[in-house]
């Protein structure tokens, strides 16, 4: 086995050096556009999701084992974790922003 190897199977989000902050307005990121676009398409991860908003708010999108959205609005003092394997998306709701810390290393395997 390779070194990167087995730091794949590390748990990532627990490290907290890995943790790092989102900050989703059009003012304070760059490729503000294409960045919502591909958070609101259809993904999982090859680690689990831990999200803490701490201002602004959105919502996530995570589909149920009939594979129907269930949809979840999380604002300031909100935390989310979503599983491995659970399919999801994101998208911003009208106040057009959210602060999340979030886990550094997120590998999107589809
Ligand atoms: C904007 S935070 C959540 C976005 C997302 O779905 C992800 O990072 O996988």
């Amino acid at each position: 086995m390779e070194e990167n190897d087995e730091d794949q199977r590390l748990p990532h989000h627990r490290d907290p050096k890995e943790f790092d902050m989102l900050d989703l307005c059009p003012e304070k990121m760059e490729n503000y556009e294409e960045k919502l676009r591909n958070f609101y398409t259809e993904h999982i991860h090859g680690d689990e999701e831990i999200r803490y908003c701490l201002e602004g708010s959105g919502y996530f999108d995570v589909r149920d084992k009939d594979d129907r959205w269930i949809c979840i609005w999380i604002k300031a003092g909100d935390l989310i974790v979503l599983p491995i394997g659970i399919y999801h998306r994101f998208t911003l709701d009208a106040s057009n922003y959210v602060k999340l810390r979030s886990s550094g290393l997120i590998r999107i395997v589809n």
